[in-house]
């Protein structure tokens, strides 16, 4: 049987497998099994700890419930930090990831904060299908139009919305997600600013669906936001599933902290998701 922990930073849910030993034959088929709420164990992503190499504690895969795999999963780097933290009894680590090397502390007040790195901000690297100003795309899903776009590794969209409670944004996030400027498809945020230091964001999400949370897409969120001067370099964002706090620092690094929690632990056999 193989052990897990099931995670989640602000009910963005994860089931994280210790596969250090590299003995646990994971697949994205597998990964996609034990991810599906209805005849596995359900969650966002599935994560497989891996050695790391040298320089950082740890390797962080990332899987969505359809297999793909994630460069980047701003939240599950949180809660793997924090497991991290309990193991080695430090209170900052370092999360290798496809993207790279992500440093985490915890702060005084428990939360964790994750050094996301800095945005990618040309139309190669998000990537879109064609040369283009990122801060305005030509794109138009249903009622939305003119998102801006960026990568934290993986790939963002943002729509900027009037009112959040009014958009059906659940019903245009397929179509956005597969868009035929988005090559790689891309995780798409319905972005509400209320103040200059203040978002409410809903996150249709690459691979997953609807969230509760997505801590890469707050970050694409404030930066985005930032270069098309509706924000500062700071906010607080509010997703369903609780708030996140966001710098865009002037170095260009990305920097998001909020809580993080384990529900349960629990062991499973792959052949128990043979359908
Ligand atoms: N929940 C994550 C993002 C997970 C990966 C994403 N669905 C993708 O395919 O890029 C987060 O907290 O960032």
């Amino acid at each position: 049987m193989i052990p897990f922990r099931k995670m989640h930073g602000l009910g963005n849910d994860f089931v994280v497998v210790d596969d250090r030993q590299k003995t646990l034959g994971v697949t994205p088929a597998r990964a996609a099994a034990a991810a599906d709420r209805h005849r596995g164990i359900g969650c966002d992503q599935f994560i497989v700890l891996e050695p790391p190499g040298e320089g950082a504690d740890v390797f962080m895969r990332i899987y969505n419930p359809d297999g793909s795999e994630a460069e980047a999963c701003g939240n599950a780097t949180r809660c793997i930090a924090h497991l991290l933290m309990g193991e080695t009894g430090r209170e900052s680590v370092v999360v290798r990831t496809v993207r790279g090397d992500l440093p985490c502390q915890r702060l005084p007040d428990g939360t964790i904060s994750a050094d996301m790195g800095p945005p990618s901000l040309e139309w190669q690297d998000v990537p879109l299908a064609s040369a283009m100003d990122t801060t305005h795309l030509p794109m138009t899903v249903g009622a939305v139009t003119d998102p801006a776009a960026c990568s934290m590794g993986n790939p963002h969209v943002t729509f900027f919305v009037g009112d959040l409670d009014r958009l059906d944004w659940q019903a245009l996030g397929p179509e956005a997600e597969h868009h035929p400027l988005l090559p790689a498809r891309a995780n798409v945020g319905f972005a509400q600013v209320i103040d200059t230091d203040h978002i409410r964001l809903a996150i249709w999400e690459r691979g997953a669906g609807p969230t509760l949370a997505c801590g890469s897409g707050a970050c694409a969120t404030l930066v985005n936001a930032h270069r098309r001067g509706l924000t500062g370099r700071r906010a607080r964002i509010d997703l369903p599933g609780g708030t996140l706090t966001l710098e865009w620092r002037l170095d260009g690094h990305v920097l998001m902290a909020g809580p993080v929690a384990t529900a349960f632990t629990g062991e499973f056999d792959w052949d128990s998701f043979a359908a």
